[in-house]
């Protein structure tokens, strides 16, 4: 007996052991094959000790086949033959066969062409687990999974010196329409060698998938995107063919995917919108101009938060979809709303409403951490609003000590207290009549205060301290605050009613270190503090930037600004290295921010704060730009405690 006829017979005792449960010889297959096995002997009613030889079918036969496959082989003639260039040398040859398992294609060598055949390597096989037993195409149709079928994983014995690895391809309603498959007569034993074959073939099937996809969907616009903005426009993962309402008519397998890991109410046809799937307005879509390199946009997905980037595929007969005439980008340009942010999800949310709303006199509520650029959005509205000639206020409300608020905000006539300017004097209210007023850190308004606040709005009259008769004002209020003033209404510490007086709308500013246009904020401010300081021009060196884009940013753009100006004063030539930032900034380069990262945060950008600044007050005060005395009171609000080794070392008005 020679060693092939051997391992055969040890092959067949192998398998009826394990359909027995009973398994001695042999090692214990996989999960998947043992599965194939099973099926094999219990449904098929194949025998394990009766090999059969490669059954071709007729030619007749092999054309009906081809034909029903037709457009399919031609989409997919380019890759297949792609990929079997690479292989080739390796001694595997290709073969594609249809959901049924008939080899519809092949491509193989000549030179081998007898034992190939013999093999079943070849043009008309039949794959069908059915009929071959477990081998990588049956198993793959039946399985609906990519998998190698290395040596004794087949069920016949003839099979047992092969390698097979297939994938499977679906067509767009997610229906198995083919199978690729690479194979080799000689393999050597260890089955890790085929993981490349099973990556690459993976990687064809995927590609002829999708260009299939958008072979049959080439009348339509394709909306396309992937987790890399690089990547969306010659490979973007994820496919969908949209109609003119933003409805998903169909996606490849990676949008399928991605569908069913959204949670969406589904209409009546189960077809969800791309508003469902991701954080935008159907006016978002249409704004990406059609098959520009640089036209990529970035939405958030909806289940996982995740950013992709997206860009249209034109359709080929683009006379029925809107032209770009019509699209809404062709909205107003508001320069000083679009300088504040190039691509971000959220930014591009929050721009839009605050385009939408800056001539209206509805309350504003800007919600972001400290440093985010609430007050830079606020006088961005009111230099875009008709108010723009008139003043814009800015109160911290945190920063004037509660006693003076009142005075401040509401103004005193002559002689109405002890202290007061003999003149009386105009309170910051007044002075933003006819303009805007900037309320920020409004949670920290005493609850008096917010009373003749409410006053104020609802009523259009202030009363300064002292006066009698009341005086009447028109401003638009904004308020901003990084607080969550929901918890502060519960804790009976904020109304209820200038909270919804305030809030006729929220614009929400996201932290820097989550902004998918991080590298536009760090340009434009590095761009900004040239120009007002009337610096030279002075270039960011990539390692600066990538430190900077990995770095999560605490303070925001404030800290970035503080970094940036660091940087500048510290840099020897025309640019910024990495080495020029302050150290807390590289401290994070090589591991950039995931979006899992900022999901899985549990710090407040304060405590991460004072933890790397060792707890030192007055550096983290300077970090945030604000006073010791408002860190403490962040501090107690947040409930965060000075480390006991360190409770006495620094009281709230100590120096350092
Ligand atoms: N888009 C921007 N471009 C350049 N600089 C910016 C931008 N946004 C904010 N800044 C700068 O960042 C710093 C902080 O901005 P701002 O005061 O508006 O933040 P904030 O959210 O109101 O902070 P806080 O919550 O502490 O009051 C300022 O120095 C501001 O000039």
């Amino acid at each position: 007996m020679t060693t092939t006829q051997l391992a055969q017979h040890h092959h067949i005792d192998a398998i009826l052991s394990y359909a027995e449960d009973d398994l001695r010889t042999g090692t214990l297959p996989g999960e998947l094959i043992g599965r194939s096995w099973k099926r094999c002997i219990q449904q098929y009613g194949l025998d394990p000790s009766r090999p059969r030889s490669a059954r071709i079918v007729t030619h007749q036969t092999l054309r009906e086949h081809q034909d029903s496959v037709d457009e399919f082989l031609n989409v997919a003639r380019a890759g297949v033959e792609q990929l079997y260039g690479m292989v080739a040398q390796l001694g595997y040859v290709l073969l594609l066969t249809d959901h049924r398992g008939i080899t519809v294609q092949y491509l193989g060598n000549k030179h081998s062409d007898r034992r190939l055949r013999q093999a079943g390597l070849y043009l008309g096989a039949d794959w069908s687990e059915q009929y071959a037993g477990t081998c990588a195409v049956g198993t793959c149709i039946e399985e609906h999974e990519a998998l190698t079928c290395h040596r004794v994983d087949h069920f016949d014995a003839t099979h047992i010196e092969l390698t097979c690895t297939s994938a499977p391809i679906r067509d767009p309603s997610g229906k198995l329409l083919a199978v690729l498959d690479i194979s080799a007569l000689d393999s050597p034993h260890a089955r890790h060698s085929q993981t490349f074959a099973l990556n690459l073939t993976q990687l064809y099937a995927r590609m002829i998938e999708d260009a299939y996809f958008l072979r049959r969907y080439r009348n339509q616009v394709i909306f396309r995107c992937d987790a890399s903005r690089e990547f969306v426009q010659v490979n973007g993962q994820y496919l969908f063919a949209i109609d003119e309402q933003g409805r998903v008519e169909a996606s490849n397998t990676a949008g399928r995917d991605l569908i069913a890991d959204t949670p969406f109410d589904a209409g009546q046809d189960g077809k969800p919108a791309l508003t469902q799937l991701f954080e935008c307005q159907l006016e978002d879509i249409w704004s990406i101009p059609f098959d520009q390199d640089d036209q990529v946009r970035a939405f958030r997905h909806q289940g996982s938060g995740a950013t992709f980037f997206a860009a249209l595929v034109q359709p080929c007969n683009a006379r029925s979809r809107k032209t770009d005439e019509e699209s809404p980008d062709t909205r107003e340009a508001v320069p000083e709303l679009d300088a504040l942010a190039a691509d971000d999800p959220v930014m591009r949310r929050t721009l839009g409403l605050a385009r939408r709303l800056r001539n209206r006199d509805v309350g504003l509520l800007i919600l972001g951490e400290t440093g985010t650029g609430k007050e830079v959005l606020a006088r961005a509205i009111h230099d875009s609003s008709h108010r723009s000639k008139r003043g814009f206020v800015a109160v911290n409300c945190a920063a004037i000590p509660e006693s003076l608020i009142e005075s401040e905000l509401f103004g005193y006539v002559s002689g109405a207290f002890t202290g007061a300017r003999a003149k009386g004097m105009r309170g910051l209210i007044q002075q933003a009549d006819g303009g805007t007023l900037f309320l920020d850190e409004i949670g920290d308004m005493p609850l008096q205060l917010q009373t003749r606040l409410l006053r104020v709005l609802s009523e259009g009259e202030i009363l300064p301290i002292g006066a009698d008769a009341p005086v009447r004002i028109n401003c638009r209020v904004i308020a901003a605050t990084h607080q969550n003033l929901e918890e502060l209404i519960r804790t009976g510490e904020f109304r209820a009613d200038l909270y919804y007086r305030l809030n006729g709308a929220t614009l929400r500013l996201p932290p820097l270190r989550q902004r998918a246009d991080r590298q536009y904020v760090i340009q434009s401010v590095l761009n900004k503090l040239v120009s007002d300081g009337g610096l030279p021009d002075i270039r960011l060196r990539a390692d600066a930037m990538s430190a900077m884009l990995a770095y999560r940013w605490p303070g925001n753009i404030r800290q970035l600004v503080n970094a940036l100006a660091f940087a500048e004063a510290t840099s020897e030539g025309a640019e910024i290295t990495a080495s020029d930032l302050p150290e807390e900034c590289v401290e994070g380069q090589g591991s950039p921010i995931t979006l899992e990262d900022s999901l899985a945060e549990s710090k407040s950008p304060l405590e991460e704060a004072l933890q790397e600044c060792h707890w030192n007050i007055s550096r983290v005060a300077r970090r945030f730009g604000v006073s010791r005395p408002t860190v403490y009171r962040w501090m107690s609000r947040q409930g965060i405690e000075l480390p006991r080794f360190l409770g006495k070392a620094e009281a709230p008005g100590s120096q350092d």
